[in-house]
């Protein structure tokens, strides 16, 4: 099923005196069921275009199409039993404990300061027991480790149960083990559970391996196929511009020379 759908969309800033364009003429189609890794390099817009379909950022042309209805059409409440989205931006401090923020994921469904029926119980716990971190549940947010608040976000994001999960760089914080996890939950999320995970990152041999499609963006690129077909068209061979990384395409990894 498609999830989501991009018009000539045109994204980037604009203020009273300036617009600046960071890329445009993005027309895809995501679909459920898939993990889509979305590449490039640092300052190359991936951020804002995740901030744009998410209506967090308004685009300045085109359109985007969520489960086939205009993003604009939708209410807060609407969108967020569609979306649910993960940034890497700090939260204010609250006292809440670990437990309450991945409860806030339900509020769509409940009201606010609603009571938590059996139901979002459930898929609370099950939120909380996929990213592995029960043993976090009491403790204030704010005590956390960056991987440890990374989890507890991710949990709250599977908790809030949508169609469609963001993701801005949430592997940044995580070591290899806790990267590999987070990955194969992400790819177990979308296979079984058919949502469509879309998450920016900058482990691309993680991405490459595991991702069933890819958005690389380039400067006046912007490119979406399988791993394997973007690797066949050489997208990978000069990622990076430099001499002394390389792809090496057997093993689908970059490498050091
Ligand atoms: N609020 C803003 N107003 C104007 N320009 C912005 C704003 N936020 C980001 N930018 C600029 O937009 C460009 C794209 O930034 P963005 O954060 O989307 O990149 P990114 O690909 O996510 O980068 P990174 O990998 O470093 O996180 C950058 O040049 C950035 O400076």
């Amino acid at each position: 099923m498609e999830v989501l759908k991009t018009t000539d969309l045109q994204i980037g800033y604009q203020s009273n005196h300036s617009t600046k364009i960071i890329a445009f003429d993005i027309n895809i189609s995501l679909h459920s069921g898939k993990l889509i890794s979305l590449i490039g390099s640092n300052g190359i817009g991936k951020s804002t275009f995740l901030k744009t379909i998410s209506g967090i950022i308004p685009a300045l042309d085109g359109s985007i199409f969520l489960n086939d209805q205009k993003i604009s059409n939708y209410t807060a409440t609407e969108l967020a039993e569609v979306l649910s989205l993960v940034l890497t931006e700090k939260l204010p401090t609250s006292s809440l404990t670990v437990y309450e923020l991945i409860a806030l994921g339900r509020q769509p469904y409940t009201n606010w300061l609603g009571k938590l029926s059996p139901e979002d119980e459930i898929k609370i716990d099950n939120a909380m027991q996929l990213t592995q971190i029960n043993d976090l549940r009491s403790r204030k947010y704010y005590e956390l480790s960056d991987g440890q608040f990374q989890k507890v976000m991710i949990a709250r994001a599977i908790a809030q149960d949508t169609p469609f999960i963001i993701l801005d760089e949430p592997s940044t914080h995580l070591d290899l083990f806790h990267k590999v996890s987070l990955f194969k939950l992400l790819q177990k999320l979308a296979h079984e559970t058919n949502k469509c995970v879309l998450f920016s990152t900058h482990d691309l041999d993680l991405a490459i391996q595991l991702s069933d499609e890819i958005i690389l963006m380039k400067e006046n690129i912007f490119k979406h196929n399988s791993p394997n077909e973007l690797i066949n068209q050489g997208i990978f061979d000069n990622f990076f511009n430099d001499d002394s990384i390389r792809f090496d395409r057997n093993t689908k990894q970059f490498i050091l020379r």
